[in-house]
């Protein structure tokens, strides 16, 4: 793709979807600038990626088609206030925080600007990333499809209503973090058996990636591939009556729902 990348602010979100877009070969790494607050995050990127980078986020607004914002919810109006004066009409902005909404970035700008709004998720890094985008009128057809490359180029996208937006998070943009608690406790109780520690860690994620691409490839309902590893009064089915017992499920479902009550906060 021959079109210009920048990301404003580049942690650990923006990291993870350049380090997968190079990947990709999408685009080439001259095409990607980024700016942080920090020289030190902007060397450590640089040594990295090899991608081109700028401690001032005007010039590069300047500079790109598609303007990630990658900093924290709560700077965005102060960085939108910053590049508002900058930007060209045909630039897209793609937002990637939590609860900052489209009419929020609108009013922030004070103008007509095309907006895509994300929520992407950290295994973009190794190209399995999970994306959410939804966009505002005046993004076209070829910008919208050029954006949903990228996202795909680092995993997959799913265009959703912007009003299912502050679930997103719960759903794939903070659950890997809940994924990454249970590996852990996976390799816990296999440490607990004996198992060392490394061939823990093996087991427990080569398990639960096998397990998603179950779901995925398959396509059978989740339940049907849990009851064909349930032999009948076999091993599996004693650990399923505790973890129901335990509120296993119900304690995901609650949590996602303070994910989200959370996600829509984090923009207001
Ligand atoms: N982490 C995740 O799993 C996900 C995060 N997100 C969203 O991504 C966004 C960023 O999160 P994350 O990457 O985790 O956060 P990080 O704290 O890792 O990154 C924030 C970045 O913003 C930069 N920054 C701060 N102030 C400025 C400024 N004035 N000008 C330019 N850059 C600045 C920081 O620079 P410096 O490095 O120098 O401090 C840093 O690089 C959030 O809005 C979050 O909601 C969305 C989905 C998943
Ligand atoms: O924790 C957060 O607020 C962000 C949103 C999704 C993942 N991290």
């Amino acid at each position: 793709m021959d079109k210009k990348i920048g990301f404003i602010g580049c942690g650990k979100m923006a990291q993870a979807m350049i380090g997968g877009l190079i990947d990709s070969n999408l685009i080439e790494r001259n095409n990607i600038i980024v700016s942080a607050k920090s020289n030190e995050t902007l060397l450590k990127v640089k040594a990295l990626y090899e991608i081109q980078t700028l401690q001032n986020n005007v010039e590069l607004a300047t500079k790109v088609d598609y303007l990630f914002l990658a900093v924290k919810p709560d700077l965005y109006p102060t960085i939108i206030d910053e590049i508002k004066d900058s930007i060209s009409n045909h630039t897209v902005i793609i937002t990637i925080a939590a609860g900052i909404t489209l009419e929020g970035v609108e009013k922030s700008f004070g103008k007509e600007v095309k907006i895509i709004r994300t929520m992407p998720n950290t295994p973009s890094l190794v190209r399995e990333g999970m994306s959410a985008l939804c966009h505002n009128k005046i993004v076209t057809d070829s910008e919208l499809n050029e954006v949903m490359a990228i996202f795909n180029s680092f995993g997959k996208c799913e265009i959703v209503n912007e009003n299912l937006m502050d679930a997103i998070p719960a759903v794939s943009g903070s659950s890997p973090a809940y994924v990454y608690l249970m590996i852990e406790a996976l390799a816990d109780g296999a440490v607990l058996q004996g198992i060392p520690r490394k061939q823990a860690y093996n087991l427990a994620a080569q398990a639960v990636l096998g397990a998603a691409k179950m779901v995925l490839e398959t396509e059978l309902h989740p339940g049907e591939l849990k009851d064909q590893v349930c032999t009948p009064g076999g091993a599996t089915i004693e650990a399923i009556a505790e973890l129901e017992k335990q509120g296993f499920r119900s304690s995901i479902i609650a949590a996602m729902e303070r994910c989200t009550t959370k996600s829509s906060a984090l923009g207001k």
